[in-house]
């Protein structure tokens, strides 16, 4: 004997993995407030399929947000336990596998690195070894047929990849490749042909009782045969509950209420009696009538204590040795951690070939394009304003070309990064780090080449020690760039606002660089700015060196002549901070641009969700 709000096959005496009583959900809208969910009780155990069902707009999705410890704003009220008791959001997030209904993963990952990263960043090193891993993500391959297209690259709308389906089951792979205790789907099968949505659904089942997994799912209009296969359902209506239990007993139980199935699809049926129809306002009444009646028909139902016996004793196949993880395995080192994120952020950044390509190109170009614009350098008064051009042009290409295509880069990862870190996958520095790391040699390697081109070319004064200090001045500005697109990542959600926005700031910082306007009489109001901006420390530094020790010949013809660097140096306002200084505000100013960058980046991922 089975009663309703348990398993079908489960022992009398199993605790639910989870379970919530009386969940009441409220919302602000324009004219007050409105209840969302309606005193929604039940549970779930170890190694069942549920699902949860509803016409659109019925609570499914809020259900499974609060279910999840995910749900933001509003009024929530009820208790919801976790094996018995009361949940520990640590704990749960990371006992948790929550797929939601976007497949967010790198589109230029293949199916098995995609699996690898999860396994290396979830599973504990203590217990497992990397063969270890990898044979637990060729396992996981097996088990969600994925094995052909190990291979191949997850894609997106520019990057041909796996099918719609594929990517479902690697976005389930890379959850299930820990030990959750409970697997949460969000609309698993939208988007997908019927055949796709079949498989994920007979795949989820699988799981479950393999791995004594609870897998709940929202799911919409499902066939027959995944009907048959779900072990629970959870029917909802306009936010109450109609029918919480057996799957196989659903029919049955609304035919014992007077209402005889009509579609041989239970799954339409059910939609069909928990539907309002909107056709005329008699139909709305009469509708939501009936939905009431079935609300109150289950309340009245459950409260007597009835109990359903399912249809077969089908036992749970699970093995009930494997018990559900209590404890979340632990973290692994930070520098495991940062190697296994920058191994992948390695890949991707290489395969973005339009980023590595067109940085490399764009230096080449312009290395070629300065050298001979400033060819060969004299010591002549027409010398003076081209050395000037030189340098703020080099100080310029060390900014705007680097945080633009950088900033893009980030920010199309950054669902990404944000659903990882909701997920508590890795540490937040481990990723700046990595990521940092990822681009430096990308960076770095064509604008020295640019550097040392134009250096030669245009013939700086040829001198060892005034070309590594260009060098360190250089790399410095780029280090600031890239910690500049990152905060600016944060900063702003969208890519087309950031673009739009970064080029704005970077040209008001630009006029006040000590180029365009005297450094030292722009009025007093903005005049501070210079003092937090990159381009005039990188800039002043670059004339210091350059102008420093040159003598330049005056011409007979001219009235008025820089007789030495010194005075060209004096006289754009850009002796009061010494070269050494400006390196080291530049370093300081890159390295505050990565503290507000991680700030707003653990701001934003700061959970701000309704907890009980
Ligand atoms: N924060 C909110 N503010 C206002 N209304 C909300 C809020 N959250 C949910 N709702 C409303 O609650 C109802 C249930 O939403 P929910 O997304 O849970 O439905 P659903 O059953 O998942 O629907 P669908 O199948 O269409 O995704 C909808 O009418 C929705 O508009």
């Amino acid at each position: 004997m089975i009663c309703l709000d348990a398993a079908p096959a489960q022992p009398q005496n199993a605790q639910p993995i989870l379970s919530w009583n009386n969940l009441n959900y409220d919302v602000k809208v324009k004219d007050g407030t409105r209840r969302i969910l309606h005193d929604i009780s039940g549970s779930i155990y170890p190694g069942e399929l549920v699902a949860i069902m509803g016409a659109s707009g019925a609570g499914k999705t809020t259900l499974l947000s609060i279910l999840s410890g995910r749900v933001k704003g509003g009024r929530l009220e009820g208790e919801i336990k976790f094996q018995g008791a009361k949940r520990n959001p640590h704990t749960f997030k990371r006992l948790l596998a929550y797929v939601e209904q976007e497949d967010l993963m790198y589109p230029s990952l293949t199916v098995e690195e995609t699996l690898m990263a999860s396994a290396q960043l979830r599973l504990s090193n203590g217990k497992y070894s990397l063969d270890d891993k990898k044979e637990r993500v060729n396992t996981l391959l097996r088990q969600l047929r994925l094995s052909q297209v190990k291979d191949t690259l997850i894609g997106d709308h520019e990057i041909r990849g796996v099918s719609g389906g594929e990517r479902k089951r690697v976005s389930i792979g890379a959850e299930l490749v820990t030990d959750p205790a409970i697997l949460m789907l969000d609309e698993p099968s939208s988007g997908l042909d019927s055949s796709s949505a079949e498989m994920v659904v007979t795949l989820a089942k699988e799981m479950s009782r393999k791995r004594n997994l609870c897998t709940l799912m929202t799911i919409h209009q499902p066939s027959t045969e995944m009907v048959a296969q779900f072990d629970k359902l959870i029917l909802l209506a306009q936010g109450k509950l109609v029918y919480m239990g057996p799957a196989n007993q659903a029919v049955r139980y609304f035919d014992s209420l007077g209402y005889p199935s009509t579609n041989s699809n239970p799954a339409n049926f059910f939609i069909d009696l928990m539907t309002i129809d909107f056709s005329s306002t008699e139909a709305i009444q009469k509708s939501e009538e009936r939905v009431q009646s079935l609300a109150d028909s289950f309340v009245k139902f459950r409260d007597g204590g009835t109990k359903l016996l399912p249809e077969s004793d089908k036992e749970v196949s699970g093995d009930s040795a494997n018990m559900v993880l209590m404890e979340p395995p632990p973290m692994n080192s930070w520098l495991s951690e940062m190697l296994v994120l920058l191994k992948r952020d390695w890949a991707i950044t290489m395969r973005s070939r339009s980023f590595v390509w067109g940085l490399a190109t764009q230096c080449l170009m312009l290395m070629l394009f300065v050298g001979f614009a400033f060819f060969q350098l004299k010591k002549d008064q027409a010398s003076i304003q081209n050395r000037v051009g030189t340098l703020f042009f080099i100080t310029l290409m060390d900014v705007y070309p680097v945080v633009i295509p950088v900033m893009v880069v980030i920010m199309v990862g950054r669902d990404v990064l944000f659903r990882e870190r909701s997920s508590g996958m890795y540490r937040m520095t481990t990723y700046f780090f990595a990521r940092t790391l990822s681009l430096i040699p990308v960076i770095f390697v064509p604008y020295t080449v640019m550097y040392t081109g134009v250096y030669l070319i245009a013939h700086m004064q040829y001198h060892a020690g005034k070309y590594f200090i260009t060098f360190a001045i250089n790399i410095v500005t780029l280090f600031c760039s890239i910690g500049f697109a990152f905060m600016m990542s944060m900063v702003v959600r969208r890519i087309d606002i950031a673009t739009t926005i970064a080029p704005v700031a970077l040209a008001c910082l630009m006029l006040l660089a000590g180029n365009l306007a005297n450094a030292k009489t722009v009025t007093p109001v903005l005049r501070w700015i210079k003092y937090v901006c990159t381009i005039f420390y990188t800039y002043s530094g670059l004339m210091q060196n350059e102008f420093y020790g040159l003598e330049f010949t005056c011409e007979s013809s001219r009235t008025s002549c820089y007789k030495n660097g010194a005075e060209v140096i004096a006289a754009y306002g850009l002796d009061a901070v010494p070269i050494w200084a400006t390196i080291v505000i530049n370093l300081a100013l890159g390295i505050g641009f990565y503290i507000i960058a991680y700030c707003l980046l653990r701001w934003a991922t700061k959970p701000r969700f309704l907890w009980i």
